[in-house]
Formats: structure tokens, C-alpha cells, sequence
């Protein structure tokens, strides 16, 4: 994988900037990276109303974190996310993530649509494990808007095993969430990388796609930290 993967995987037809690679992991490493995710201590999972949720390298409030460091298996990917350049443009010791989010999805869960917000520097890389989903993109930014029933202007299909990124005008312009459904149509929601989706010998199905529990990693950069032990009293000599 080299900067020209990335420069390939850039959506065209999408507003700048959505890069979409299919196969950036393998399977093998996608069940090494499920069993992680599935045998963390019980209470790292926080429960929401529809999905569950593990977050590593520290809680962000008022747009800050007390980093911790990532364990090994979320930094393997560190290298890669380099070589493609993914966090380009920052200072070296900004250069790698420091977050990662870990979101659990059912059939029939999802997340409304949102944007990620000013804590973070505006990219984030999604890998996706177990089942794919379509995220949909919306340019509202009212949120007193039925933000359940917005039609999308245009639609994302994640495969497991894949990376997407998303940077500058998609980031900090447009809303991103996954409706609550057991099955995706495909031919619904102006989905821009359906033949990026689907090896050529094998293209997207008519019928609907049904979902299975999907894991997704999502990783980011939270520029402003706390040390941990900032706020300890020094120790009694
Ligand atoms: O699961 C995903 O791919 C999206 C998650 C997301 O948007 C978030 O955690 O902010
Ligand atoms: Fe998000």
C-alpha cells in the first residue's frame, strides 16, 4: 500500500474529501481484530439505546482528553495509516491517532445523523469489521430538522474489511449517520462507490443486502491532551 492507494481510493463524485478502500485488512486480521474487540473487560463496553460502544486512548470532554496510551492492537495500524498518508499535514506528534472509537452495531441499529466536531482534527478513518452498512450523508445542519427521515443526498456503502476516510469539506460540512434498518436496497440513497463495493466479476446485488452485527474502529486525532496525572498532587517528600 503506498500514498498512490489512497490517491486511487478518493470518491470523484463525492464532495472533497471521501477516500474509500476496499481490502485494506484481511480477513485473518479482521477476526484477530473482532476477538480484541470481543474479549475486552465487560465494563469498557458503554451501552447506548441502539448500540454499544468501547472507547481507547482516553474520554474527550470540552473538546480535550486525559490520554491513555492505544493498546498495540489499534497502533499496528499506525504504519499503514502513514504510508498512506492518512493524518498528513500535522506535526509529528500529531501524526498518529490517539483515538479510537469502537462501535458495535445489531441489525436494525445505527447512529443519527451527526457530525463529529471541533474536538477532533477533521479526519477520521473508519475499519470496518463483520458486516458492511451504508452511511448517509446529509448537508442539513438544523438539528431541530426530523433528522430520521432526511433523504441523504448521497450514500456510502462500507464493506467489512475496508477503510474510509473523511476529510475537510465532508467532515466539517455535511452530517453522517446509519439508519436503523436490517437490510440495505442498494438501489436507494445514491450510494457513489457501488462499483468500488463489488469486485467486477461480482456486482452489487438488486435484492436488498441484509446486515449482521457490524464492529466498526473508528480512529482520530484529539490535538489538545491532559496528562493523566496533571491534576494529582505531587508527591509528600
Ligand atoms: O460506525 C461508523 O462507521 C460511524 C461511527 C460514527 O460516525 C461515530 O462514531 O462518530
Ligand atoms: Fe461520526
Amino acid at each position: 500500500m503506498t500514498r498512490d492507494t489512497i490517491t486511487k481510493g478518493r470518491l470523484p463524485n463525492a464532495p472533497a474529501s471521501v477516500y474509500y478502500i476496499p481490502d485494506f485488512i484481511s480477513s485473518e486480521e479482521e477476526q484477530n481484530l473482532i476477538n480484541k474487540v470481543l474479549s475486552a473487560p465487560k465494563p469498557k463496553w458503554v451501552h447506548l439505546k441502539n448500540r454499544r460502544l468501547q472507547n481507547w486512548g482516553g474520554v474527550v470532554v470540552n473538546n480535550a482528553m486525559v490520554a491513555e496510551p492505544l493498546p498495540p492492537w489499534l497502533t499496528s495500524f499506525n504504519p499503514r495509516f502513514r504510508e498512506l498518508e492518512v493524518f498528513e499535514g500535522l506535526d509529528p506528534i500529531h501524526k498518529d491517532p490517539n483515538h479510537c472509537l469502537i462501535n458495535e452495531y445489531l441489525p436494525g441499529q445505527g447512529i443519527l445523523p451527526h457530525k463529529d466536531g471541533p474536538a477532533y482534527h477533521p479526519t477520521v478513518a473508519t475499519v470496518s469489521l463483520s458486516s458492511h452498512c451504508v452511511l448517509e450523508f446529509f448537508k442539513f445542519s438544523d438539528l431541530s430538522e426530523d433528522r430520521k427521515n432526511q433523504e441523504p443526498e448521497f450514500s456510502i456503502l462500507v464493506q467489512p474489511r475496508s477503510l474510509l476516510v473523511l476529510k475537510e469539506d465532508v467532515y466539517n460540512h455535511y452530517m453522517h449517520g446509519i439508519r436503523e434498518v436490517h437490510s440495505d436496497n442498494l438501489t436507494e440513497g445514491n450510494i457513489l462507490n457501488l462499483d468500488r463495493a463489488f469486485p467486477p466479476n461480482n456486482p452489487a446485488p438488486i435484492s436488498p443486502l441484509q446486515r449482521d452485527t457490524r464492529i466498526s474502529l473508528t480512529f482520530r486525532i484529539v490535538p489538545k491532551t491532559i496528562r493523566g496525572n496533571r491534576f494529582l498532587a505531587p508527591p509528600k517528600k
